[in-house]
């Protein structure tokens, strides 16, 4: 039920005329709770490898346990509008 609300979510960004090229950050949260998605189920489940037209990044991280939560302001760094 989750990834079907995430890939309505992902749709309706994705149609929006004023985000069109704008880099994407997909994050699979909650990784430290058994039976979370691995990276690659995401990935295809998400359909993120059809995504055209913009760069496309996902990290798995867990809030809870603050993984990979550096890997990720690190992009958000990278790619925010005022760096450039
Ligand atoms: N185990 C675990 N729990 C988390 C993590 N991140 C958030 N939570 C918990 O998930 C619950 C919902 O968190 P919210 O910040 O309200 O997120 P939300 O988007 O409103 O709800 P979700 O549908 O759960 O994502 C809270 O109890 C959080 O403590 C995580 O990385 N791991």
């Amino acid at each position: 039920m989750t990834i079907y609300l995430s890939l309505n979510e992902l749709h309706d960004l994705l149609s929006k005329p004023s985000l069109s090229g704008i880099p994407m950050l997909i994050l699979g949260n909650k990784i430290d709770k058994p039976g979370a998605l691995s990276k690659q189920d995401l990935t295809e489940q998400m359909g993120l490898k059809c995504i055209n037209g913009r760069d496309v990044c996902c990290f798995m991280i867990s809030c809870k346990n603050s993984i990979n939560i550096d890997t990720v302001i690190d992009w958000l760094v990278k790619h925010s509008k005022w760096m450039n």
